[in-house]
C-alpha cells in the first residue's frame, strides 16, 4: 500500500463499497448501513477525545437496564447509534445494551437489518481515559413479518457482518464483512476525517504469550479455569505468559486479535452464565476472531451454535488463538477438572 492519493489506499467506505461490488445482485443496503455506524463512530470518537471533560458534565443520572450507572458518555453514545441506524433507512430493529426492550424501528424508515450493538463497552473506564469502544452485529431479517424480539433471537452463525471500534490510542474499526471475508482495520486520521484501512486480512496468531482474566474473581472459578491459569504461570511447563487485563472486552479481544493468547470471561460460581453479552459482545467477537482463524467457545460449545432465548442474555467466553482456547477446551473435557 503507497500514498492516500494512490487507488489502493483504501478508505473505509471504498472498501465497503468495493466489496458490495463483487455481488452484482447487491442493493447497497448494506453498505448504507455500515456507512451509518462508520458516522456513528466517528462521532462517537470526538466525544471520548473530550471525555476528561465529562467530570464538568457529571452523570447523567439514569440507570440502564443491567443497574449501573450510565455516564453522559454511554447516553450520548447510545442515541448517536440509534439515530444514526433508524435515519440510515436500512434497520427494522435494533438491540442496544442500553435499551431494556427491543427497538422496532417504524414502518417509513424500515430496511432489512437488525442490528445488535454495545454503544459503548467498558465504561467504568472512561473516568480514567483507559481505552473504550464500541460493538455491533448485523443480521438479515429472513421474513416479511412484523419485526419483533424473534428476529434478534439468532445463533451467531447467521451474522452478516460484526465489527467494533476501539477509542484507543488511536481510535480503529474493525471489520468482518461476511463469513469467509476475513477481518480488516482502518484507523481514523483525524485530520483527514476517513477511517484508511491499516491492517489487512488480520490473522490471529496460532498460539501467544499472554492470557487475559480478571484475576480477583479466582476464588469463584470452576477447576479447568483454576488449572488453565496455573499452568500459564508454572515455569516447569514452559515460560509462563504474561496478563494482561484492561477491563474493557473491545480492547483486551483487540490485543488478542493481534498478539494471540487468550481472553477468558469464565462462568463463575456466582455468575453461572458469565458477565459478558451473547448478542452485543460475545457473538460480535466470536465472529470477527473466527474470522481471522481463532476460537471462540464457552468451554463446552461453540459461541456461534448458541440460539439465544433472551436479547439481553449472558455467556461465558473464551477466544483467542486456535491453540490458547484448544488447551482450555481439552480442560473442560478431561473429568480430572470437572467440578
Ligand atoms: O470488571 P470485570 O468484571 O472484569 O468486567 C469487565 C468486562 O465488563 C465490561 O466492561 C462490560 O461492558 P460494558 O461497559 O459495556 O457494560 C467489558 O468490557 C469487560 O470485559
Ligand atoms: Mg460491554
Ligand atoms: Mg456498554
Amino acid at each position: 500500500m503507497s500514498g492516500i492519493l494512490e487507488t489502493d489506499c483504501l478508505t473505509l467506505t471504498r472498501f465497503v463499497l468495493a466489496q458490495q461490488q463483487k455481488f452484482p445482485g447487491a442493493t447497497g443496503e448494506l453498505t448504507q448501513l455500515l456507512n451509518s455506524i462508520q458516522t456513528a463512530v466517528k462521532a462517537i470518537s470526538s466525544a471520548v477525545r473530550k471525555a476528561g471533560l465529562a467530570q464538568l458534565y457529571g452523570m447523567a443520572g439514569n440507570t440502564n437496564v443491567q443497574g449501573e450507572d450510565q455516564k453522559k458518555l454511554d447516553v450520548l453514545a447510545n442515541e448517536l447509534f440509534i439515530n444514526m441506524l433508524k435515519s440510515s433507512f436500512t434497520t427494522c430493529a435494533l438491540v442496544s445494551e442500553e435499551n431494556d426492550q427491543i427497538i422496532i424501528v417504524e414502518p417509513s424508515k424500515r430496511g432489512k437489518y437488525i442490528v445488535c450493538f454495545d454503544p459503548l463497552d467498558g465504561s467504568s473506564n472512561i473516568d480514567c481515559l483507559v481505552s473504550i469502544g464500541s460493538i455491533f452485529s448485523i443480521y438479515k431479517k429472513n421474513d416479511a413479518s412484523e419485526p419483533s424480539e424473534k428476529d434478534a433471537l439468532r445463533a451467531g452463525n447467521e451474522i452478516v457482518a460484526a465489527g467494533y471500534a476501539l477509542y484507543g490510542s488511536a481510535t480503529m474499526m474493525v471489520l468482518a464483512t461476511g463469513k469467509g471475508r476475513g477481518v480488516n482495520g482502518f484507523m481514523l486520521d483525524p485530520a483527514v476525517g476517513e477511517f484508511l484501512l491499516t491492517d489487512q486480512n488480520i490473522k490471529i496468531p496460532e498460539v501467544g504469550k499472554i492470557y487475559s482474566i480478571n484475576e480477583g474473581y479466582t476464588y469463584l472459578w470452576d477447576k479447568a479455569v483454576t488449572e488453565y491459569v496455573r499452568r500459564k504461570k508454572d515455569p516447569s511447563i514452559g515460560k509462563p505468559y504474561g496478563l494482561r487485563y484492561v477491563g474493557s472486552m473491545v480492547a483486551d479481544v483487540h490485543r488478542t486479535l493481534k498478539y494471540g493468547g487468550s481472553f477468558i470471561y469464565p462462568a463463575n460460581k456466582e455468575s453461572p452464565s458469565g458477565k459478558l453479552r451473547l448478542l452485543y459482545e460475545c457473538n460480535p467477537m466470536a465472529f470477527i476472531v473466527q474470522e481471522a482463524g481463532g476460537l471462540a467457545t464457552t468451554g463446552k460449545q461453540d459461541i456461534l451454535d448458541i440460539v439465544p432465548t433472551k436479547i439481553h442474555q449472558r455467556s461465558p467466553i473464551i477466544l483467542g488463538s486456535k491453540r490458547d482456547v484448544q488447551e482450555l477446551v481439552d480442560l473442560y473435557q478431561d473429568p480430572k477438572f470437572r467440578d
